[in-house]
């Protein structure tokens, strides 16, 4: 079963339609330079609306270790989610289980890349696009060897139309989406994060039939 996280949520609506339409995760968005930016006092509000076994996921770009700290002051339950040029050692500062981002590129060595982070809980591939992330660019998912010994979460570009693809493809753990579910940049739509689940959940179907 392909697990599902939803990012840069910032409206309790969203939150509970993330909620009622399955997700396991939700993304909170501690990067000042994104549309999705939620201070951490915000998302505690926000992920007091999980329910036990979804995950609160924070996001950060290069963060200080002062905003670290203040991410997981007000959310001290999160999976930390490192999207940045962070090195193995910036993303071991806070021992706690993290998602390492990377960049997907002609020439990429995921494995190489896996054995760097080989700390991460998964490694999320993400197109390369400008501002780090949430840019809705899918990159070219035969650049994804089979059989890596990483967990991977796919993303990048990911929509209700072309995330059974995705998963057919990669056969990741988890998908995560943000553009894919919004209706304009930064605005999520209850409507399309339930689509999004359900299309993961017809294309894992499909898949062991
Ligand atoms: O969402 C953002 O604004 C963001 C900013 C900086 C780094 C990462 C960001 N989001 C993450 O980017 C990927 C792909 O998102 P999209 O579906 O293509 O919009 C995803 O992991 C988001 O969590």
């Amino acid at each position: 079963m392909t697990r599902i996280k939803i990012c840069g949520l910032s409206q309790e609506a969203h939150v509970e339609a993330a909620v009622e339409a399955g997700a396991d995760a939700v993304g909170f968005v501690f990067y000042a330079k994104s549309a999705r930016f939620v201070t951490p006092q915000r998302a505690r509000v926000l992920a007091r609306l999980l329910p036990p076994f979804v995950t609160p996921v924070g996001l950060f770009v290069n963060a200080t270790d002062a905003e670290l700290q203040a991410g997981l002051e007000a959310l001290p339950n999160m999976l930390v989610q490192f999207h940045g040029d962070e090195t193995p050692a910036d993303c071991d500062r806070t021992e706690r289980p993290y998602l390492r981002a990377a960049a997907v590129t002609p020439g990429f060595d995921l494995v190489d890349f896996g054995s760097r982070f080989s700390n991460a809980q998964a490694i999320l591939l993400d197109a390369p696009v400008e501002g780090y992330g949430g840019g809705g660019k899918v990159f070219d998912w035969s650049l994804v060897p089979p059989n890596v010994s990483s967990r991977l979460v796919l993303s990048g570009g990911l929509s209700a139309a072309n995330v059974a693809d995705g998963i057919a493809r990669v056969r990741p753990w988890a998908v995560d989406v943000s553009s894919g579910v919004e209706v304009s940049k930064g605005i999520k739509s209850a409507d399309l994060i339930h689509q999004f689940c359900r299309a993961v959940r017809r294309a894992d179907a499909e898949l062991t039939r």
